[in-house]
């Protein structure tokens, strides 16, 4: 079995792919989530892993778009605990760094601690491990990365202050994507939809009060233009529910009376 992530070896996605597929599988790493969608959709990996939000830097808002320009189905969802740790070179003191690289997400979780350190530039990167691997490979002195434990053992760098990421209880919530829609022997408790709602006054409550009627709690609401109409937009959203059927139903009822309903995915909720 092929899984497609973006990162390597280290990186968070890495380390989803291995704890939701086994050690068995193999994982094909790519360098952005466009690459990791797209491996997906023609059927090069069987699933892909992506990072959709964090509890403290939010909405990784693209991976929405991609999620539905590629056509991609969610199977599920994995929230991650995430520890970030600021590594570099062995014997690198923290004061000696003049820039620290990682992931745009990573360097947002993080943002308060480095506040102390006003002379280390924050630069963005591809993914959290890849910098500790190139650290480490061209002996860059004075760069150090944010990345997980496991990342400075893998390269061998040296930890220089961990847990660094702005609150402690910092988890990242990632979706299992495939490309069709599988059968599932469960009854679903959680899905994530687009809906595009007509352009109407009051539409979005009105929307809102009917979910919430047909007992479906929102646990997620995103809103993303529509591009061919500026200014208008689609909205991303995640639903639980108790009532698969009662679901079923609000959903042809949106369909009839807001505007189109895709489904990305059903799924169980697994917060
Ligand atoms: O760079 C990595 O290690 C990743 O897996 C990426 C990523 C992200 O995309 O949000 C995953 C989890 C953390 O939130 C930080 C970075």
């Amino acid at each position: 079995m092929k899984i497609a992530i973006q990162g390597i070896p280290g990186s968070f996605h890495y380390q989803v792919a291995l704890d939701y597929f086994g050690t068995d599988a193999e994982i094909v790493s790519y360098r952005i989530f466009e690459e990791v969608a797209k491996s997906v959709r023609l059927g090069n990996a069987d699933f892909g892993v992506m990072a959709i939000e964090n509890s403290i830097a939010g909405a990784i808002l693209p991976n929405y778009e991609l999620i539905d320009r590629y056509e991609l189905f969610v199977k599920d969802e994995y929230y991650l605990p995430i520890s970030h740790n600021l590594m570099a070179l062995k014997g690198q003191k923290i004061e000696a760094l003049s820039e620290v690289r990682s992931h745009p997400m990573a360097l947002l979780q993080c943002k308060k601690f480095f506040s102390q350190f006003p002379s280390i530039k924050m630069m963005d990167d591809v993914d959290t491990a890849s910098v500790a691997k190139r650290i480490a490979e061209e002996q860059l002195a004075g760069v150090g990365a944010i990345a997980s434990k496991a990342a400075a053992e893998i390269y061998g760098l040296e930890i220089l202050a961990s847990d660094i990421q702005t609150v402690q209880n910092n988890f990242t919530r990632f979706i299992i994507l495939q490309d069709t829609r599988s059968k599932s022997d469960f009854t679903p408790n959680k899905a994530s939809l687009k809906i595009t709602v007509n352009n109407e006054k009051g539409v979005l409550a009105k929307l809102l009060t009917l979910m919430s009627e047909r007992g479906l709690d929102l646990s997620k609401i995103q809103s993303i233009p529509v591009m061919e109409k500026p200014w208008e937009y689609s909205f991303f959203i995640d639903t639980q529910f108790e009532d698969y059927g009662q679901y079923q139903q609000a959903i042809s009822e949106i369909n009839k009376r807001f505007g189109e309903v895709t489904v990305f995915g059903e799924y169980l909720n697994r917060k």
